[in-house]
């Protein structure tokens, strides 16, 4: 049976928003329009509420294989149609890591099995994520990895980097690259300045990230490969894509919500929610990245949802883990604090989470028009609710944002034409 979705506000072609209907069958948008007729349709009332693409979400953390305590497929998946979420792309730091056919098979199985929205698999880089030796490429690409990359950990050498490039490139792959040079970490658990000064604890330099950067862009360009920049998260680093950008070097990069709406001076002490890497930098890398983003240097955002269990974090500041959650807050948090505050439009927000990151790696998601995939999510910009974190479907809880006031919840998450969340509905 067909479904309607009635009265929901959408962009048009000339990029204004207004009232229209969408119909749905099957797994397809078939139509887009004012009155759409609505005999024997499953009809969906939308009145008023804003409706976009499925967002899309190109680096989240998933844990499983051999992190269930900390999430699963399902519960973060559940997570990330909660947070309108209908395409997430999982890394690769799992136990086993998907840097074998036999490894990558096991988890399209189990993400075929439970997963709630679409999941795009990562493979490793490198075996293992250990740096040493490369995957094969090739049989990982036909077993259905999105791209590489060896997230969590920096490729240390510039030698294995330019190989992996080459090979990548061969197979048409992009490669995905945590920014970390391990010589300049300094042991560090915050970024090196103000606040690691004041607090008297080690603190990790912004140069950690921009070597890596720098070095890898002139690999890319040596390799012609795709090279994205995971979580960039400082002013050197911005001004380096800008400049690779500008020579015509195929790079891309993508900022988290975090590193957009907190800098070191918002962490309020020894809080290990504040606790993720890279670190929150300096007020100047902060607004370095907002201007990266307005000039099109960056271009998408993803969460890097990172979930961690309550007392792994509670370990203090040095040895919890790093990572925070980020999937259930990410878009209520961004239009509360930049489309509200008119830093950027509702229009932008959409694209930096549906069609910039589609794009980027020629994905056929993001866009609603008629014949495309109908992952739509439906939200309410008028309600405001304080974000929770005890009602997440996360298993992970750790979040620097509890308790804030946020506009722009989602209240229905439809993935290839199913419901997979609903406001309301009791759902394991
Ligand atoms: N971002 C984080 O702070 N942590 C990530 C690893 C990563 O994204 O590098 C994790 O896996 O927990
Ligand atoms: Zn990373
Ligand atoms: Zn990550």
């Amino acid at each position: 049976m067909k479904t309607v979705i009635k009265n929901g506000v959408l962009l048009d072609n000339q990029n204004s928003f207004k009232k229209a209907d969408i119909e749905i069958e099957g797994k397809v948008i078939t139509k887009i329009g004012e009155n759409l007729a609505t005999e024997n349709c499953n009809v969906v009332d939308a009145g008023g509420l804003l409706i976009t693409p499925g967002l899309v979400d190109l680096h989240v953390h998933l844990r499983e294989p051999g992190g269930e305590h900390k999430e699963t497929i399902a519960s973060g998946t559940l997570a990330a149609a909660r947070g309108g979420f209908t395409t997430v792309a999982a890394m690769p730091n799992t136990r086993p890591v998907p840097d074998t056919v036999e490894n990558l098979e096991a988890l399209n199985r189990k993400i075929e099995e439970t997963a709630h929205v679409r999941v795009l698999p990562y493979a490793s880089i490198t075996i293992r994520e250990a740096g040493k030796e490369l995957t094969d490429f090739a049989s990982l690409k036909q077993t259905g990895a999105f791209a590489f990359t060896d997230d969590g950990v920096g490729i240390q050498e510039a030698g294995m980097m330019l190989e992996a490039m080459k090979r990548a490139a061969a197979q048409d792959m992009a490669i995905v690259a945590h920014c970390e040079d391990n010589s300049l970490i300094n042991k560090g658990s915050v970024h090196e300045g103000r606040f690691s000064k004041e607090q008297g604890i080690n603190g990790i330099p912004s140069v950690c990230e921009a070597v890596h950067i720098a070095r890898d862009i002139l690999l890319a360009e040596a390799a012609d490969c795709h090279y994205h920049v995971c979580h960039i998260s400082t002013k050197e680093s911005v001004r380096t894509v800008r400049d690779a950008k500008s020579a015509g070097i195929r790079v891309t990069a993508e900022v988290t919500p975090h590193h957009l709406l907190l800098c070191e001076d918002d962490i309020p002490g020894l809080d290990t929610n504040y606790k993720m890497n890279p670190p929150l930098r300096g007020r100047e890398d902060r607004d370095a990245l907002i201007e990266g983003l307005l000039d099109g240097t960056i271009d998408f955002i993803a969460t890097d949802h990172a979930p961690h269990a309550a007392e792994e974090k509670a370990q203090g500041m040095q040895l919890a883990p790093f990572g925070i959650v980020g999937l259930e807050t990410a878009f209520p948090l961004l239009y509360t604090e930049l489309v509200k505050k008119g830093v950027i439009t509702l229009k932008q927000l959409i694209d930096f989470m549906t069609i910039k990151p589609s794009e980027s790696f020629s994905l056929p998601y993001g866009e609603l028009k008629e014949g495309a995939t109908a992952d739509i999510v439906l939200i309410d910009l008028e309600t405001e609710k304080e974000i929770n974190a005890e009602e997440f479907a996360s298993k992970g809880k750790n979040t620097p944002f509890n308790e804030k006031k946020c506009y722009g919840w989602p209240v229905m998450t439809i993935a290839e034409g199913k419901i997979a969340w609903e406001k309301g509905r009791v759902q394991g």
